[in-house]
């Protein structure tokens, strides 16, 4: 393939951008393609190389690149409405309302711009309304690039994983592994009256995607309410994806106190919102006394997306779609492991998928499967499901950065190139796509 266009732009974008990027997963070696637009399922780039797309934007792209006529329709009429206002407007109602008459925990929602501003406006809430200063995070767990969730470590032993962070902000954050009832415990009843929230994925999207093993989460709810704390479900991955518009606090019968969205409620635009309980959502400033605020919240182009997207997700089969492609993808790529890397493993559920390339003498490989995790029930091998973030580091990142994908590349199959970020099959693609992409995969793994 050719990419001497994209080379190009990288060496412009490196003299006036940090990185050349303006997210850092974006920065794919040796360069980054650049995308000149997308086309239902695929996206050109700016040397016109056509590539099967699995990174849907990190997410936020239900419907692929091509937008259904109504939600284009809604886009283009608030855009030349005039782009914004700094004074309310009634399709953020009507997105309010929608998200609160299908997501059972949610009884009031403030939208903001992005997935990092939900959750650091969460962890805000939290500690105001408890008023108590520590979250407990999962280890591997992300929610997004703000100061109180970027550490790592254990819990006594934690620390900012950005330059940038005083220790001091780390103090406060307490990382557990994820899937560990004991080591929750352990914490909880440790720091038992400083601790405002448990803040989790559902699902860990970032670090591979890890499912909560049977009944997790409602001990989680369970410990949580025995102390006081508040569980805040961190759903910017999960919302309006997995459990359909359910969300996963639907598909694992969980009522979180507050949830984060972002991602797919903005309909592809920028987009953050935090939801919960009325008591709790209404101590955000002007009714209550924690200060949040954002001069683009609410967008109306992006609160009509969001809309629009949603009422078509409702009124279609979006959701049968995405999920059945997604057990196709998952069960093909199964299928040609098995006899040719079975210590690899294939995870996801509904319209996500990845394969974490694991280590042949990974300790997790065992004959019998004891982790009982909710992963998608047709997978084979389940004895391989990874529990927790640290199942998932010890894969085998380099390979499958410098070999599998650039190979899937050169195949025109674009995945994420990072090993731990989760993929999304989209309304747009086919059976057909699918089949094209798992040829590619046998290719690469004979
Ligand atoms: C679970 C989760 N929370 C929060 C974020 C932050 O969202 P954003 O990138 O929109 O700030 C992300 C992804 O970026 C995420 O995956
Ligand atoms: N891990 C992030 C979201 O899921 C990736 C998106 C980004 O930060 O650019």
């Amino acid at each position: 393939m050719n990419h001497k266009r994209s080379r190009a732009l990288y060496d412009r974008a490196l003299s006036v951008i940090p990185g050349g990027v303006n997210s850092s997963v974006r920065a794919i070696r040796p360069y980054p393609f650049f995308i000149e637009r997308g086309d239902g399922a695929h996206v050109i780039d700016a040397d016109g190389n056509r590539y099967l797309d699995y990174v849907m934007g990190y997410g936020p792209l239900l419907f692929g690149h091509d937008l259904p006529e109504p939600v284009r329709a809604a886009v283009q009429s608030a855009a030349s409405d005039g782009p914004m206002y700094g004074a309310p407007t009634e399709v953020e109602v009507d997105l309010a309302e929608f998200v609160t008459r299908h997501v059972p925990s949610v009884e009031m929602i403030r939208f903001v711009n992005s997935g990092t501003e939900a959750t650091v406006s969460a962890v805000r809430l939290a500690r105001g309304y408890t008023g108590r200063n520590k979250i407990v995070v999962m280890e591997g767990g992300y929610h997004g690039a703000q100061e109180s969730t970027l550490v790592e470590g254990s819990h006594d032993a934690q620390r900012p994983s950005s330059s940038g962070i005083p220790q001091a902000f780390a103090r406060h954050t307490l990382p557990v592994p994820f899937n560990d009832e004991e080591a929750l415990r352990a914490v909880l009843a440790e720091h038992r009256d400083d601790i405002a929230a448990v803040l989790v994925e559902p699902i860990l999207g970032n670090t591979g995607i890890v499912a909560p093993v049977d009944d997790y989460h409602q001990t989680v709810r369970e410990l949580c309410d025995e102390i006081g704390a508040l569980l805040i479900f961190d759903e910017v991955i999960t919302g309006f994806r997995v459990g359909g518009l359910q969300c996963a606090q639907g598909k694992f019968g969980i009522m979180p106190d507050l949830t984060t969205f972002g991602k797919i409620i903005g309909g592809g635009f920028p987009v953050g919102a935090v939801g919960g309980r009325t008591e709790i959502v209404e101590e955000f400033t002007p009714a209550g006394e924690v200060f949040q605020s954002g001069t683009f919240s609410g967008h109306p182009v992006t609160m009509a997306a969001g809309l629009a997207t949603l009422q078509f997700a409702a009124e279609n089969d979006v959701y049968d779609h995405v999920n059945a492609l997604g057990d196709q993808i998952r069960s093909g790529m199964r299928d040609i492991l098995a006899d040719r890397a079975p210590e690899y493993t294939v995870v996801g559920t509904d319209s996500m998928f990845k394969t974490i390339f694991t280590r042949a003498d990974s300790e997790i490989q065992s004959d019998d499967c004891e982790t009982g995790c909710q992963q998608d029930r047709s997978c084979t091998r389940f004895s391989d499901c990874p529990k927790n973030g640290s199942d998932v580091q010890c894969a085998e990142t380099d390979r499958w950065e410098r070999l599998f994908w650039p190979a899937m590349k050169e195949q025109g199959i674009f995945l994420t190139a990072n090993q731990f970020e989760s993929q999304f099959v989209s309304y747009a693609h086919t059976e057909t796509d699918i089949e094209e992409t798992l040829e590619a995969y046998k290719m690469f793994f004979e």
